[in-house]
């Protein structure tokens, strides 16, 4: 496909190096906390996926952490280990006694932050400055700087503070938007009378408290930054920070900047992140977000079927950043998308019958469900009158064990294809053990994508509805719900049904 460049600033680097500081300013984000097992999954995550360098923690604000940051550092990881440290000497040890290749010491320099933070006159921050960067470059050898609060510095005095800073011997300085208030165009200038002025490589770290977060740091980027500092799924203080997966796509797909990172493993990295945290990424979040290539629009479907770039960037594809493209239906379904997903499944409806199929469709999606791939397959087979086939799948019975002393467990009996199957597992809670159970029972492999619980009605005696998406071993994904007041059940059955259309799907591909 024919690459269309939008933008290239000639004056911005070629080669702009990522920072991710998900373990330190992401952790910061109220109600996260990782343990030492996933700090080090998601550091080891993180530099398979060629981030430069990885800020693992804050050594000095517990014990704790102190050993988490070592532990990252032991890992011989190829990328950077970072550990931040205020302008106190006792933090520069802490960061050092962790074995980490770079110390981050950072002091506010806005009037506000200084005299109501550290309570310090413009002159004793010039001096500490250039003597914690000078302690800190004794014991190691890199050393970035930040000037925190920079945006709402006095510019002249900014650049005073960084002259100390490099002087003393910082190896990069920082310029944080603290509080996320500078503009792009602003950030721009910024960085770029930085450049002239201070002869030092620049780093840049943005909050997204107006969402403008990896606006900023791209004209940074622009201004002449050659590192850019993110998280995974944008998660930090508040708002939050630059978002990794978008700061990365835009400057190699839209500015043609090389930053060393295997795109391929966003999508990946992004969920491990949020599994990890506990945090959901909604399905709108661009790149790595379920809807990032998905489309339900007649319009928009028939026009990706027959090109993608028709509806999508074209510069970025699902495969570039590890995901895929998906038709759903809804509301504003067409013919096209309706007659691709059935020929998926090798189902050929005539064409008033593909008329019907989408009446259908809209008729059960203005009422306000979603339709799954299962809804599809079972108005096809309605309208096409084909009977519906045997369930390769057929549920017996279900027991499951839980409560407060007990480890969640289920077992189940079914029959595949007649056969009789009893298996049981224990799970993170009474959901999870039935669907493992059931997963370990079934003919075809496949991958639990996407669960979601919602009441219907409110009250304790809600009805639940579950949705389920699984993957084949192709790659396809299928989707299909169910309704009960019981959701262990309503998920039960749910999963039973996203497994008998890939079973279906897999018998037809056979006899293809
Ligand atoms: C923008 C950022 O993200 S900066 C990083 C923020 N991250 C964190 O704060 C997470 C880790 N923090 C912690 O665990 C704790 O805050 C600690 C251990 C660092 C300090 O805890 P405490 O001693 O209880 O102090 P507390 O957090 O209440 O207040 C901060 C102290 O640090 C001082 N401080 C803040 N920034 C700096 C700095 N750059 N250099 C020197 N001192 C600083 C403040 O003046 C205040 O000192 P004071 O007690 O003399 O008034
Ligand atoms: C420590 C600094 C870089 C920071 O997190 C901020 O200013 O937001």
């Amino acid at each position: 496909m024919k690459r269309t460049v939008f933008f290239t600033d000639s004056r911005a680097n070629k080669n702009v190096t990522v920072f991710d500081t998900t373990l330190r300013d992401g952790e910061q984000t109220p109600g996260i906390s990782f343990t030492l097992e996933e700090k080090l999954g998601i550091a080891e995550q993180l530099s398979g996926i060629g981030v430069h360098a990885i800020e693992a923690g804050f050594p000095a604000s517990s014990d704790a952490e102190r050993d988490i940051v070592r532990a990252i550092t032991n890992l011989g990881l190829s990328a950077q280990v970072c550990g931040l440290a205020r302008s106190l000497r006792a933090d520069v040890d802490a960061c050092i006694d962790c074995g980490v290749d770079m110390v981050h010491v950072f002091i506010p320099t806005s009037d506000v932050q200084r005299e109501y933070t550290i309570r310090k006159t413009r002159e004793q921050v010039l001096e500490t400055t250039g003597d914690i960067i000078a302690y800190a470059r004794d014991h190691v050898g890199r050393c970035m700087f930040s000037a925190m609060d920079a945006t709402r510095t006095d510019w002249d005095y900014l650049i005073e503070v960084y002259r100390v800073a490099v002087d003393a011997g910082a190896t990069i300085i920082n310029v944080p938007d603290t509080v996320g208030v500078i503009t792009p165009t602003a950030m721009k200038r910024l960085i770029e009378r930085i450049d002239r002025e201070v002869n030092c490589p620049i780093d840049v770290h943005c909050h997204n408290d107006f969402g403008l977060a990896v606006a900023n740091t791209i004209a940074a980027v622009e201004g002449g930054a050659s590192q850019v500092q993110v998280t995974v799924n944008g998660i930090g203080e508040r708002a939050g920070n630059a978002d990794l997966a978008q700061t990365v796509m835009v400057l190699s797909s839209i500015y043609g900047i090389d930053t060393g990172i295997r795109t391929q493993s966003l999508v990946e990295t992004s969920r491990l992140v949020s599994r990890y945290a506990g945090m959901s990424v909604p399905a709108i979040q661009p790149i790595v977000g379920e809807n990032a290539f998905a489309h339900e629009s007649g319009i928009h479907s028939h026009g990706v079927i027959t090109r993608s770039d028709t509806f999508e960037p074209g510069i970025m594809t699902p495969e570039m950043v590890g995901h895929r493209r998906r038709l759903k239906l809804g509301k504003h379904a067409g013919r096209h998308a309706v007659k691709q997903m059935l020929a998926e499944v090798h189902m050929e409806p005539a064409d008033e019958q593909i008329d019907e199929i989408v009446l259908r469709v809209k008729e059960i999606a203005g009422r306000g469900k979603r339709v799954t791939d299962a809804d599809l397959y079972e108005i096809a087979e309605s309208v096409m009158q084909i009977a519906p086939d045997e369930k390769t799948l057929e549920l017996q019975d279900v027991a499951i064990m839980t409560g407060n002393h007990a480890i969640p467990t289920a077992s189940v009996r079914a029959t595949v294809d007649g056969v009789e199957h009893i298996f049981s597992s224990v799970g993170n809670g009474p959901v999870d053990a039935a669907v493992r159970a059931i997963l370990g029972i079934i003919p075809a492999p496949v991958h639990l994508k996407e669960f979601s619980i919602e009441a219907i009605s409110g009250g304790t005696d809600a009805l639940g509805h579950v949705t389920i998406a699984v993957e084949d071993e192709r790659g396809r994904v299928f989707d299909a719900s169910a309704s009960s007041d019981d959701i262990i059940l309503a998920s039960v059955e749910a999963v039973i049904n996203a497994i008998n259309l890939v079973c279906r799907t897999h018998k037809l591909d056979r006899e293809e």
